[in-house]
Protein backbone atom coordinates (compact mmCIF):
# COMPACT_ATOMS: atom_id res chain seq x y z
CA UNK A 1 0.00 0.00 0.00
CA UNK A 2 1.78 3.35 -1.05
CA UNK A 3 0.01 6.15 0.32
CA UNK A 4 0.17 10.10 -1.41
CA UNK A 5 -0.70 12.01 1.85
CA UNK A 6 0.22 11.06 5.85
CA UNK A 7 -1.42 12.41 8.86
CA UNK A 8 -0.49 12.31 12.58
CA UNK A 9 -3.51 13.70 14.67
CA UNK A 10 -2.95 14.30 18.04
CA UNK A 11 -6.63 13.00 18.92
CA UNK A 12 -9.11 10.45 17.98
CA UNK A 13 -11.93 13.02 17.16
CA UNK A 14 -9.59 14.97 14.99
CA UNK A 15 -8.44 12.36 13.50
CA UNK A 16 -11.85 11.19 12.18
CA UNK A 17 -12.84 14.65 11.37
CA UNK A 18 -9.84 15.00 9.10
CA UNK A 19 -10.51 11.50 8.07
CA UNK A 20 -13.65 12.79 6.98
CA UNK A 21 -12.43 15.63 5.36
CA UNK A 22 -10.17 13.84 3.11
CA UNK A 23 -12.79 11.59 2.08
CA UNK A 24 -15.10 14.49 0.44
CA UNK A 25 -12.43 15.74 -1.11
CA UNK A 26 -11.35 12.84 -3.00
CA UNK A 27 -9.03 10.63 -1.19
CA UNK A 28 -9.54 7.33 -0.10
CA UNK A 29 -8.78 7.25 3.52
CA UNK A 30 -8.34 5.01 6.81
CA UNK A 31 -8.28 5.96 10.02
CA UNK A 32 -5.57 3.99 12.17
CA UNK A 33 -5.48 3.24 15.84
CA UNK A 34 -1.60 4.00 16.42
CA UNK A 35 0.88 2.41 14.52
CA UNK A 36 -1.15 -0.61 12.94
CA UNK A 37 -0.13 -4.21 13.67
CA UNK A 38 1.86 -5.64 10.54
CA UNK A 39 -1.07 -8.31 10.53
CA UNK A 40 -3.90 -6.08 10.08
CA UNK A 41 -5.81 -5.84 6.27
CA UNK A 42 -5.73 -2.06 5.47
CA UNK A 43 -7.51 -1.00 2.48
CA UNK A 44 -5.60 0.55 -0.40
CA UNK A 45 -5.95 4.09 -0.07
CA UNK A 46 -4.73 7.42 -0.62
CA UNK A 47 -4.11 8.83 2.64
CA UNK A 48 -3.66 7.08 6.28
CA UNK A 49 -4.97 9.07 9.21
CA UNK A 50 -2.85 8.11 12.30
CA UNK A 51 -4.66 8.86 15.59
CA UNK A 52 -2.85 9.32 18.73
CA UNK A 53 -3.84 10.52 22.05
CA UNK A 54 -1.25 13.27 22.27
CA UNK A 55 -2.71 16.51 23.06
CA UNK A 56 -2.24 16.55 26.68
CA UNK A 57 0.67 14.45 27.49
CA UNK A 58 3.98 15.44 28.27
CA UNK A 59 5.75 17.04 25.62
CA UNK A 60 8.70 14.48 25.04
CA UNK A 61 6.09 11.67 24.78
CA UNK A 62 3.92 13.55 22.34
CA UNK A 63 7.00 13.65 20.42
CA UNK A 64 8.37 10.43 20.51
CA UNK A 65 4.53 8.69 19.43
CA UNK A 66 4.48 11.41 16.63
CA UNK A 67 8.30 10.96 15.47
CA UNK A 68 7.39 6.71 15.32
CA UNK A 69 4.36 7.58 13.38
CA UNK A 70 5.65 9.74 11.16
CA UNK A 71 7.83 7.48 9.79
CA UNK A 72 5.67 4.94 9.26
CA UNK A 73 4.06 6.61 7.16
CA UNK A 74 7.21 7.77 5.17
CA UNK A 75 7.87 4.32 4.73
CA UNK A 76 4.79 3.68 3.40
CA UNK A 77 5.52 6.65 0.67
CA UNK A 78 3.78 9.38 2.36
CA UNK A 79 5.93 12.39 0.38
CA UNK A 80 3.64 14.96 2.51
CA UNK A 81 2.67 14.66 6.17
CA UNK A 82 0.32 16.77 8.32
CA UNK A 83 0.34 17.09 11.82
CA UNK A 84 -3.71 17.45 12.52
CA UNK A 85 -4.44 19.82 15.60
CA UNK A 86 -7.53 20.93 17.07
CA UNK A 87 -9.35 23.71 15.09
CA UNK A 88 -9.41 25.63 18.04
CA UNK A 89 -5.22 25.06 18.84
CA UNK A 90 -5.75 23.54 22.40
CA UNK A 91 -2.28 23.18 23.78
CA UNK A 92 -0.98 24.46 26.94
CA UNK A 93 2.13 26.56 26.84
CA UNK A 94 4.39 23.32 27.40
CA UNK A 95 3.52 22.40 24.21
CA UNK A 96 2.63 20.11 22.04
CA UNK A 97 1.99 21.75 19.01
CA UNK A 98 5.73 23.55 18.75
CA UNK A 99 7.34 20.83 20.08
CA UNK A 100 5.81 17.50 17.68
CA UNK A 101 5.67 20.55 14.64
CA UNK A 102 9.87 20.95 15.34
CA UNK A 103 10.40 17.30 15.76
CA UNK A 104 8.74 16.53 12.53
CA UNK A 105 10.40 19.08 10.41
CA UNK A 106 13.74 17.54 11.63
CA UNK A 107 13.04 14.39 11.01
CA UNK A 108 12.07 15.89 7.33
CA UNK A 109 15.25 17.84 7.24
CA UNK A 110 14.44 21.32 8.56
CA UNK A 111 13.01 24.14 6.47
CA UNK A 112 9.75 26.05 7.64
CA UNK A 113 6.37 24.61 8.53
CA UNK A 114 3.13 26.14 7.41
CA UNK A 115 0.70 26.36 10.38
CA UNK A 116 -2.78 27.20 10.47
CA UNK A 117 -5.58 25.62 12.68
CA UNK A 118 -8.32 27.25 9.87
CA UNK A 119 -11.54 25.22 9.46
CA UNK A 120 -14.28 27.59 8.16
CA UNK A 121 -17.01 25.15 7.43
CA UNK A 122 -17.10 25.23 11.63
CA UNK A 123 -16.19 28.87 11.49
CA UNK A 124 -12.64 28.79 12.90
CA UNK A 125 -10.72 31.32 11.09
CA UNK A 126 -7.11 33.16 11.29
CA UNK A 127 -6.89 37.11 10.53
CA UNK A 128 -3.61 38.69 10.99
CA UNK A 129 -2.56 35.73 13.41
CA UNK A 130 -5.56 35.52 15.54
CA UNK A 131 -8.01 32.40 16.07
CA UNK A 132 -11.48 33.25 15.78
CA UNK A 133 -14.20 30.50 16.81
CA UNK A 134 -17.67 32.11 15.18
CA UNK A 135 -17.93 35.14 16.18
CA UNK A 136 -15.66 35.04 19.35
CA UNK A 137 -11.49 35.62 19.52
CA UNK A 138 -10.09 32.13 20.70
CA UNK A 139 -9.85 33.71 24.10
CA UNK A 140 -13.75 34.79 24.61
CA UNK A 141 -15.25 31.67 22.99
CA UNK A 142 -15.95 29.00 25.18
CA UNK A 143 -12.41 27.70 24.72
CA UNK A 144 -11.57 29.72 27.76
CA UNK A 145 -13.13 26.91 30.03
CA UNK A 146 -11.99 23.65 28.25
CA UNK A 147 -11.21 21.38 31.51
CA UNK A 148 -7.81 20.25 29.94
CA UNK A 149 -6.60 23.64 27.55
CA UNK A 150 -8.00 25.97 28.26
CA UNK A 151 -7.31 28.88 25.81
CA UNK A 152 -6.60 32.50 26.88
CA UNK A 153 -4.58 34.18 23.65
CA UNK A 154 -5.75 34.74 20.58
CA UNK A 155 -2.78 35.41 18.67
CA UNK A 156 -1.21 32.15 17.52
CA UNK A 157 2.10 34.12 16.70
CA UNK A 158 2.33 34.20 20.50
CA UNK A 159 0.58 31.02 21.50
CA UNK A 160 3.24 29.09 19.07
CA UNK A 161 6.19 30.83 20.06
CA UNK A 162 6.11 30.05 23.65
CA UNK A 163 5.94 26.56 23.05
CA UNK A 164 8.74 26.54 20.50
CA UNK A 165 12.50 26.69 20.51
CA UNK A 166 12.35 28.37 16.96
CA UNK A 167 11.24 31.36 15.31
CA UNK A 168 7.82 31.87 14.40
CA UNK A 169 6.44 34.12 11.91
CA UNK A 170 3.21 35.35 10.24
CA UNK A 171 1.90 34.91 6.59
CA UNK A 172 -1.08 37.34 6.57
CA UNK A 173 -4.16 37.28 4.24
CA UNK A 174 -2.82 39.81 1.87
CA UNK A 175 -0.21 37.42 1.02
CA UNK A 176 -2.57 34.60 0.53
CA UNK A 177 -5.17 36.41 -1.16
CA UNK A 178 -2.22 36.99 -3.70
CA UNK A 179 -1.78 33.19 -4.73
CA UNK A 180 0.74 30.45 -4.35
CA UNK A 181 3.35 31.87 -5.89
CA UNK A 182 3.40 35.04 -3.28
CA UNK A 183 3.02 33.00 -0.41
CA UNK A 184 5.67 30.70 -1.47
CA UNK A 185 7.99 33.74 -1.57
CA UNK A 186 6.70 35.06 1.48
CA UNK A 187 7.63 31.42 3.01
CA UNK A 188 11.02 31.50 1.19
CA UNK A 189 11.82 35.00 3.01
CA UNK A 190 10.78 34.56 6.15
CA UNK A 191 13.00 31.06 6.21
CA UNK A 192 15.98 33.28 4.87
CA UNK A 193 15.13 35.34 7.71
CA UNK A 194 15.51 32.03 10.60
CA UNK A 195 11.63 31.20 11.37
CA UNK A 196 11.13 28.05 11.52
CA UNK A 197 6.92 27.77 11.93
CA UNK A 198 4.79 30.35 9.71
CA UNK A 199 1.02 30.80 11.27
CA UNK A 200 -1.08 31.16 8.56
CA UNK A 201 -4.24 33.41 8.05
CA UNK A 202 -7.56 31.60 6.15
CA UNK A 203 -10.99 32.65 6.10
CA UNK A 204 -12.43 31.20 3.27
CA UNK A 205 -11.73 27.63 1.73
CA UNK A 206 -10.64 29.16 -1.73
CA UNK A 207 -7.58 30.89 0.98
CA UNK A 208 -6.87 26.73 2.33
CA UNK A 209 -6.61 25.83 -1.60
CA UNK A 210 -3.79 28.30 -1.77
CA UNK A 211 -1.78 27.34 1.60
CA UNK A 212 -2.56 23.55 0.51
CA UNK A 213 -0.84 23.91 -2.79
CA UNK A 214 2.47 25.72 -1.46
CA UNK A 215 2.33 23.06 1.96
CA UNK A 216 2.12 19.87 -0.26
CA UNK A 217 5.55 20.97 -1.74
CA UNK A 218 6.64 21.25 1.28
CA UNK A 219 7.30 17.69 3.75
CA UNK A 220 5.49 18.93 7.09
CA UNK A 221 1.88 21.12 7.60
CA UNK A 222 0.80 21.70 10.70
CA UNK A 223 -3.26 22.36 10.71
CA UNK A 224 -6.66 21.30 11.57
CA UNK A 225 -9.63 19.86 8.75
CA UNK A 226 -9.13 23.44 6.94
CA UNK A 227 -5.67 22.46 5.68
CA UNK A 228 -6.32 19.03 5.12
CA UNK A 229 -9.36 20.51 2.81
CA UNK A 230 -6.11 22.53 0.98
CA UNK A 231 -3.94 19.13 0.74
CA UNK A 232 -6.68 17.37 -0.86
CA UNK A 233 -7.86 19.35 -3.25
CA UNK A 234 -4.53 20.23 -4.08
CA UNK A 235 -3.31 16.46 -4.89
CA UNK A 236 -6.74 15.64 -6.53
CA UNK A 237 -5.85 18.99 -8.89
CA UNK A 238 -2.33 17.49 -9.59
CA UNK A 239 -3.55 14.58 -11.28
CA UNK A 240 -1.79 12.22 -8.93
CA UNK A 241 -5.06 10.49 -7.18
CA UNK A 242 -6.77 7.82 -9.97
CA UNK A 243 -9.30 6.19 -7.53
CA UNK A 244 -11.87 8.77 -7.70
CA UNK A 245 -11.99 9.20 -3.88
CA UNK A 246 -15.28 7.12 -3.22
CA UNK A 247 -15.52 5.75 0.52
CA UNK A 248 -15.57 1.98 0.61
CA UNK A 249 -19.15 0.85 0.26
CA UNK A 250 -18.15 -1.30 3.56
CA UNK A 251 -18.31 1.66 5.37
CA UNK A 252 -21.69 1.67 5.75
CA UNK A 253 -23.14 -2.19 6.01
CA UNK A 254 -25.41 -2.21 8.91
CA UNK A 255 -24.00 -3.84 12.12
CA UNK A 256 -27.40 -4.10 13.93
CA UNK A 257 -26.86 -4.97 17.59
CA UNK A 258 -27.82 -2.18 20.69
CA UNK A 259 -26.57 1.47 20.72
CA UNK A 260 -25.49 3.84 23.12
CA UNK A 261 -23.98 7.03 23.94
CA UNK A 262 -21.14 8.36 26.10
CA UNK A 263 -20.34 10.98 26.74
CA UNK A 264 -17.27 13.59 28.67
CA UNK A 265 -17.04 16.49 26.97
CA UNK A 266 -17.65 19.41 28.89
CA UNK A 267 -18.05 21.64 25.87
CA UNK A 268 -20.41 24.05 25.25
CA UNK A 269 -22.17 22.34 21.90
CA UNK A 270 -21.91 19.20 24.21
CA UNK A 271 -24.06 20.35 27.00
CA UNK A 272 -26.33 21.62 24.52
CA UNK A 273 -26.72 18.12 22.69
CA UNK A 274 -27.32 16.39 26.20
CA UNK A 275 -30.39 19.07 26.98
CA UNK A 276 -31.83 18.07 23.80
CA UNK A 277 -31.34 14.08 24.04
CA UNK A 278 -33.25 14.10 27.36
CA UNK A 279 -36.42 15.22 25.58
CA UNK A 280 -36.30 11.78 23.37
CA UNK A 281 -33.79 9.06 25.50
CA UNK A 282 -32.96 8.16 28.99
CA UNK A 283 -29.85 9.95 30.34
CA UNK A 284 -27.53 8.92 33.35
CA UNK A 285 -25.57 12.32 34.56
CA UNK A 286 -22.85 10.50 36.09
CA UNK A 287 -21.62 11.96 39.79
CA UNK A 288 -18.05 13.05 39.05
CA UNK A 289 -17.25 13.37 42.82
CA UNK A 290 -18.39 9.94 43.02
CA UNK A 291 -16.52 8.22 40.68
CA UNK A 292 -13.18 9.96 41.84
CA UNK A 293 -14.40 8.89 45.62
CA UNK A 294 -14.16 5.77 44.00
CA UNK A 295 -17.09 4.76 45.12
CA UNK A 296 -19.76 2.45 43.25
CA UNK A 297 -20.75 5.12 40.81
CA UNK A 298 -19.39 2.82 37.61
CA UNK A 299 -21.06 -0.35 38.88
CA UNK A 300 -24.11 1.67 39.59
CA UNK A 301 -24.24 3.28 35.75
CA UNK A 302 -24.01 0.00 34.29
CA UNK A 303 -26.66 -1.49 36.13
CA UNK A 304 -28.83 1.40 35.44
CA UNK A 305 -28.04 0.24 31.39
CA UNK A 306 -28.58 -2.74 31.78
CA UNK A 307 -32.29 -2.43 32.84
CA UNK A 308 -33.38 -0.04 29.70
CA UNK A 309 -30.23 -1.04 27.16
CA UNK A 310 -32.81 -3.09 25.45
CA UNK A 311 -35.86 -0.59 24.77
CA UNK A 312 -33.57 1.80 22.90
CA UNK A 313 -30.22 3.99 22.74
CA UNK A 314 -29.12 4.90 26.19
CA UNK A 315 -26.94 8.25 27.26
CA UNK A 316 -24.46 8.25 29.85
CA UNK A 317 -22.73 11.28 30.88
CA UNK A 318 -19.92 12.67 33.03
CA UNK A 319 -20.21 16.10 31.03
CA UNK A 320 -20.57 19.54 33.59
CA UNK A 321 -20.88 22.83 33.31
CA UNK A 322 -17.95 25.05 33.80
CA UNK A 323 -18.79 25.94 37.30
CA UNK A 324 -18.85 22.44 38.60
CA UNK A 325 -15.85 20.89 36.52
CA UNK A 326 -13.47 24.25 38.18
CA UNK A 327 -14.89 22.88 41.89
CA UNK A 328 -14.06 19.35 41.08
CA UNK A 329 -10.71 20.16 39.72
CA UNK A 330 -9.75 22.64 43.02
CA UNK A 331 -10.28 19.39 45.10
CA UNK A 332 -8.08 17.03 42.92
CA UNK A 333 -6.80 18.45 40.29
CA UNK A 334 -6.99 19.12 36.73
CA UNK A 335 -5.12 15.98 35.18
CA UNK A 336 -6.05 13.48 37.95
CA UNK A 337 -9.94 14.45 37.28
CA UNK A 338 -9.85 14.59 33.31
CA UNK A 339 -8.15 11.12 33.75
CA UNK A 340 -10.08 9.29 36.36
CA UNK A 341 -13.31 10.39 34.44
CA UNK A 342 -12.20 8.83 30.82
CA UNK A 343 -11.33 5.63 32.66
CA UNK A 344 -14.55 5.77 34.04
CA UNK A 345 -16.35 6.27 30.42
CA UNK A 346 -13.77 3.79 28.93
CA UNK A 347 -15.00 1.09 31.26
CA UNK A 348 -18.66 1.84 30.93
CA UNK A 349 -18.19 1.98 27.28
CA UNK A 350 -16.20 -1.47 27.61
CA UNK A 351 -19.29 -2.55 29.55
CA UNK A 352 -21.56 -1.41 27.27
CA UNK A 353 -20.10 -3.36 24.21
CA UNK A 354 -19.90 -6.26 26.78
CA UNK A 355 -23.66 -6.55 26.73
CA UNK A 356 -23.94 -6.02 23.05
CA UNK A 357 -23.73 -2.28 22.07
CA UNK A 358 -22.76 -1.98 18.50
CA UNK A 359 -23.54 1.15 17.21
CA UNK A 360 -21.43 3.96 19.89
CA UNK A 361 -21.70 7.53 19.94
CA UNK A 362 -18.49 9.12 22.23
CA UNK A 363 -18.37 12.76 22.50
CA UNK A 364 -15.38 14.36 23.31
CA UNK A 365 -12.05 13.80 22.39
CA UNK A 366 -10.06 12.56 24.98
CA UNK A 367 -12.96 10.43 26.18
CA UNK A 368 -12.87 9.07 22.77
CA UNK A 369 -9.26 8.17 22.67
CA UNK A 370 -9.70 6.59 26.52
CA UNK A 371 -13.02 4.77 25.00
CA UNK A 372 -11.58 3.53 21.34
CA UNK A 373 -8.09 2.39 23.25
CA UNK A 374 -10.18 0.30 25.98
CA UNK A 375 -12.02 -1.41 22.81
CA UNK A 376 -8.70 -2.07 21.01
CA UNK A 377 -10.17 -1.13 17.95
CA UNK A 378 -7.40 -0.92 15.24
CA UNK A 379 -8.80 1.19 12.36
CA UNK A 380 -11.96 2.91 10.93
CA UNK A 381 -13.16 2.57 7.73
CA UNK A 382 -14.71 6.74 6.57
CA UNK A 383 -18.63 6.67 6.12
CA UNK A 384 -21.04 9.00 5.78
CA UNK A 385 -20.90 12.51 7.51
CA UNK A 386 -23.27 13.10 10.24
CA UNK A 387 -22.54 16.76 10.75
CA UNK A 388 -19.18 19.05 10.05
CA UNK A 389 -16.26 16.97 11.20
CA UNK A 390 -18.37 14.07 12.50
CA UNK A 391 -18.76 10.80 9.61
CA UNK A 392 -20.40 7.93 10.75
CA UNK A 393 -17.06 5.22 11.23
CA UNK A 394 -16.79 1.71 10.66
CA UNK A 395 -14.13 -0.48 12.52
CA UNK A 396 -11.89 -2.75 11.09
CA UNK A 397 -10.52 -5.99 12.45
CA UNK A 398 -12.24 -5.49 15.54
CA UNK A 399 -12.55 -8.37 17.79
CA UNK A 400 -16.26 -8.69 18.96
CA UNK A 401 -17.05 -7.97 15.54
CA UNK A 402 -17.89 -5.19 13.08
CA UNK A 403 -19.23 -1.85 15.21
CA UNK A 404 -20.56 1.61 13.82
CA UNK A 405 -19.13 4.86 15.95
CA UNK A 406 -19.24 8.45 15.58
CA UNK A 407 -16.57 10.16 17.70
CA UNK A 408 -17.88 13.55 18.35
CA UNK A 409 -15.66 16.42 18.65
CA UNK A 410 -16.85 18.57 21.79
CA UNK A 411 -17.54 21.80 19.71
CA UNK A 412 -19.25 19.98 17.25
CA UNK A 413 -22.44 18.70 15.67
CA UNK A 414 -26.10 20.42 15.85
CA UNK A 415 -27.93 20.38 19.09
CA UNK A 416 -29.76 17.05 17.78
CA UNK A 417 -26.60 15.24 17.07
CA UNK A 418 -26.97 12.03 18.87
CA UNK A 419 -30.70 11.64 17.72
CA UNK A 420 -29.06 12.45 13.97
CA UNK A 421 -25.83 10.20 14.54
CA UNK A 422 -28.20 6.89 15.29
CA UNK A 423 -30.64 7.96 13.08
CA UNK A 424 -27.33 7.45 10.22
CA UNK A 425 -26.52 4.13 12.20
CA UNK A 426 -27.90 0.75 11.46
N1 LIG B 1 -17.72 16.64 35.34
C1 LIG B 1 -16.44 16.74 34.97
N2 LIG B 1 -15.55 17.43 35.74
C2 LIG B 1 -14.25 17.54 35.35
N3 LIG B 1 -13.75 16.99 34.22
C3 LIG B 1 -14.60 16.29 33.45
C4 LIG B 1 -15.97 16.12 33.79
N4 LIG B 1 -16.55 15.37 32.83
C5 LIG B 1 -15.60 15.08 31.94
N5 LIG B 1 -14.41 15.62 32.31
C6 LIG B 1 -13.12 15.54 31.60
O1 LIG B 1 -13.04 16.65 30.70
C7 LIG B 1 -12.23 16.29 29.59
C8 LIG B 1 -13.01 16.61 28.34
O2 LIG B 1 -12.15 16.49 27.25
P1 LIG B 1 -12.59 15.83 25.92
O3 LIG B 1 -13.12 14.47 26.13
O4 LIG B 1 -11.43 15.96 24.97
O5 LIG B 1 -13.79 16.73 25.43
P2 LIG B 1 -13.82 17.86 24.29
O6 LIG B 1 -13.87 17.14 22.98
O7 LIG B 1 -15.05 18.64 24.58
O8 LIG B 1 -12.56 18.65 24.40
C9 LIG B 1 -11.93 14.80 29.72
O9 LIG B 1 -10.64 14.63 30.29
C10 LIG B 1 -13.01 14.34 30.71
O10 LIG B 1 -12.64 13.19 31.44
O1 LIG C 1 -10.17 20.35 14.70
C1 LIG C 1 -11.10 20.18 15.47
O2 LIG C 1 -11.74 21.10 16.02
C2 LIG C 1 -11.45 18.77 15.88
O3 LIG C 1 -11.07 17.86 14.90
C3 LIG C 1 -10.77 18.46 17.15
O4 LIG C 1 -9.63 18.07 17.15
C4 LIG C 1 -11.54 18.80 18.36
O5 LIG C 1 -11.02 18.23 19.54
P1 LIG C 1 -11.99 17.73 20.71
O6 LIG C 1 -13.05 18.79 20.86
O7 LIG C 1 -11.15 17.58 21.92
O8 LIG C 1 -12.60 16.45 20.28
Amino acid sequence: MAILLGSIADDYTGASDLANTLTKNGLRTVQTVGIPDPSLALPDVDAVVVSLKIRSVPAAEAVTAAASAEQWLRRRGAGHVLYKICSTFDSTDAGNIGPVTEALSHAAGGGIVLVTPAFPETGRTVYLGHLFVGGQPLNESPLKDHPLNPMHDANLVRVLTRQSHGAVGLIDLTAIAAGPAVVKARLEALRAGGVTAAIADAIFERDLETLGEIALETPVSTGASGLGLGLARALVRSGRISSGGAAPADAIRPVGGLSAIVAGSCSKATLRQLEVAERSMPVLRLDPERLLAGSDEIAAAISWAGDRIAAGPVVIAASAAPETVARLQSLYGREASGHAIETATSIITAELVARGVRRLVVAGGETSGAAVDRLAIPAFLIGPEIAAGVPVLRTVGNAPGDMLLALKSGNFGGEDFFAAALAMMH
